[in-house]
C-alpha cells in the first residue's frame, strides 16, 4: 500500500524528534500502522538550521512556505509542531478545510481554539489528534478517551508541566537557584518558547482544560481556569511542608462537584507517601479517579524530544489506521459525541473546597495562638496540624504553620483577612492548597 505522507510544520525539539523516531522505528511502525509513514515535506522558519537537526542519512524536503505544506495535495496528515496560537490556528484550520487529518502537540492552541477546531474537523470529517499536547509521552488522552469510557470520572489531579516539576526537584535536590534550574530545563528542550507559560501555570492550565473536557464532556473553557505558578513559592514553605510530611507539587486539579467543575492549577501540598509526591524532574504523573475503576495512575516523561515524539507518532499511526475505517465509528475528539457535550459551569476559586497550609509570622507573645484558632473556629475551619518554629537568635517574630481540614476557599480568605488584622501578626499570610488525593 502507498505510504502515508506527513507534512511537518516546525522542526524544533519535537519536530526533529518525530523525524528521528519515524526513521529509526520505521519498520515496527509500518507493521503496526499497516503501511509506511513518511515525511513528505517540512515547513520551517530557518532551512539551514533545520537541515543540521535532520536525522543522518535522510533527505528531508525543507521549505519556508508553511501554507505550501498544508496545501500539498500529496500530504495526508499535517503535523503541527510550531506552537503558538495564531499561525498554528490558521494552518490547522486550513489543513482541515483541505480535508487533511491533523496531529498536533499544541495544548495552547487546543485549550484556546479547540472548540472551533474540533467543530471544523467534525464538519470536514477529519481527525485532529493531540496525545502529545497533554503530559508528553504518557498516553493519557488514549486512557481517558478509550480505556476509561465505562467510568463516571470524579476527579483528575496531575503533575502536567515538566519544566516546573524539574525546577522544584532540581532546587530541592541540588540546591540550584530557580533561574539556574529554569535555564537547565530550557537547555534540555522542556520549556515553552516563552517559559513564563511553564512557571506561571498557563501551560498546565492549557493541559488541564483539555483533560477536563475529555473527562466530563464539557467544552474547552481555559479562560475560566484558576492558575497560580511556582515563581512565588518560598524555600521556607517547601521546607516546612516537608517537616509536616508533605511535598509541594504544581498540580492541575479538576473535580466534578454538585454545582459545577473545579478547574485549577496551583502549588499543592501532597502527602509525601503518595506516589505522585515522589514523581521528580521532567516526569509527569496523572491520577484519575473513576467511579468503577477507582484510582489509576499514569506516569512518564512529560517533555523532551523523543518522549513527545512517541505520542506524536502514536497519533500518526492512529490516524493511518483510521484512514481505512468508517468515519462514523471513529473515537470522538473529546471522548463524548460532539452533540452530547454539556455545559457544566466552571466554579470560581472562591467556591473550591480543599485543605490549606497557612504560614503566619507572629510576635512571640502569649495569646497569639488563641486569637488565631478562635478566628478559624468562628468560620468553621478546623485545624488538622499546627507547628510553631522557634525564633532565630535575637528575633522576636516566629513562623506558625497551620494545616486545615477541608474548607471553602472564601471562608479561608475571610479568616486570613481577620488574622492579618491582628496586632500580633506581622505582614501577610502565605496560603497554599493541600490535597490528600485519597478519595
Ligand atoms: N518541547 C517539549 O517537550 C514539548 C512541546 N510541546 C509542544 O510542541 C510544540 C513545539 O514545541 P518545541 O518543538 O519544543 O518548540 P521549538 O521552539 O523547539 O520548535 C518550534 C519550531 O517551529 C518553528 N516555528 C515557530 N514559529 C514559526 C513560524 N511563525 N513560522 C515558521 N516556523 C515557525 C521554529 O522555527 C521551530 O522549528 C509546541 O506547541 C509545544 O507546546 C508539547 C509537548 C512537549
Ligand atoms: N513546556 C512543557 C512541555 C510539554 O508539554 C512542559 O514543561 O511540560
Ligand atoms: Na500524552
Amino acid at each position: 500500500m502507498k505510504p502515508i505522507q506527513v507534512g511537518l510544520l516546525g522542526f524544533g525539539t519535537v519536530g526533529a524528534g518525530v523525524a528521528k523516531v519515524l526513521v529509526r522505528n520505521a519498520e515496527e511502525i509500518g507493521r503496526r500502522a499497516g503501511r509506511a509513514i513518511e515525511v513528505k515535506r517540512v515547513g520551517v522558519r530557518n532551512i539551514d538550521k533545520a537541515r543540521t537537526a535532520a536525522p543522518s542519512g535522510t533527505e528531508l524536503s525543507f521549505g519556508d512556505d508553511m501554507r505550501a505544506v498544508v496545501d500539498d495535495p500529496e500530504v495526508d496528515i499535517v503535523c503541527e509542531l510550531i506552537g503558538g496560537t495564531e499561525l498554528a490556528k490558521e494552518l490547522v484550520l486550513r489543513a482541515i478545510a483541505n480535508r487533511k487529518h491533523v496531529v498536533t502537540a499544541n495544548k495552547a492552541l487546543l485549550a484556546i481554539h479547540g472548540n472551533e477546531i474540533f467543530a471544523a474537523a467534525q464538519k470536514a470529517g477529519v481527525m485532529v489528534n493531540f496525545e502529545a499536547a497533554v503530559a508528553g509521552g504518557i498516553p493519557i488522552i488514549k486512557a481517558l478517551r478509550e480505556g476509561l469510557t465505562a467510568n463516571r470520572i470524579e476527579w483528575i489531579a496531575g503533575i502536567i508541566n515538566g519544566t516546573s516539576n524539574f525546577i522544584l526537584s532540581d532546587m530541592r535536590d541540588t540546591g540550584a537557584s530557580f533561574a539556574d534550574a529554569l535555564a537547565q530545563a530550557q537547555k534540555l528542550g522542556y520549556a515553552e518558547a516563552d517559559p513564563t507559560f511553564d512557571i506561571e501555570g498557563h501551560d498546565a492550565a492549557h493541559k488541564l482544560t483539555i483533560l477536563a473536557a475529555i473527562a466530563f464532556g464539557i467544552p474547552m473553557q481555559f479562560e475560566k481556569a484558576y492558575l497560580e505558578g511556582i515563581s512565588t513559592l518560598s524555600r521556607d514553605d517547601i521546607r516546612y511542608a516537608e517537616e509536616l510530611g508533605y511535598r509541594i507539587k504544581l498540580l492541575g486539579i479538576t473535580k466534578r462537584k454538585p454545582n459545577g467543575i473545579e478547574l485549577r492549577v496551583h502549588p499543592t501540598l501532597v502527602p509525601a507517601k503518595r506516589i505522585i509526591a515522589n514523581v521528580e524532574g521532567v516526569m509527569n504523573a496523572v491520577v484519575v479517579q473513576g467511579d468503577a475503576v477507582g484510582q489509576t495512575l499514569y506516569s512518564g516523561r512529560g517533555a523532551g524530544a523523543e518522549p513527545t515524539a512517541s505520542a506524536v507518532v502514536a497519533d500518526l499511526v492512529d490516524v493511518t489506521r483510521l484512514l481505512t475505517a468508517d468515519p462514523e465509528h471513529r473515537v470522538p475528539h473529546l471522548a463524548f459525541q460532539p452533540d452530547r457535550l454539556v455545559d457544566l459551569p466552571i466554579l470560581p476559586i472562591s467556591e473550591v473546597e480543599t485543605s490549606y497550609y497557612l504560614r503566619l509570622k507572629a510576635h512571640d507573645q502569649t495569646g497569639v495562638m488563641a486569637d488565631v484558632t478562635r478566628i478559624l473556629a468562628d468560620l468553621s475551619i478546623s485545624i488538622d496540624a499546627m507547628m510553631q518554629k522557634e525564633p532565630a537568635e535575637g528575633e522576636k517574630i516566629v513562623d506558625i504553620i497551620i494545616l486545615t481540614h477541608v474548607a471553602k476557599e472564601h471562608r479561608v480568605d475571610s479568616a486570613i483577612a481577620r488574622i492579618e488584622s491582628l496586632p500580633t501578626i506581622a505582614g501577610r499570610l502565605t496560603k497554599l492548597r493541600l490535597e490528600n488525593l485519597d478519595k
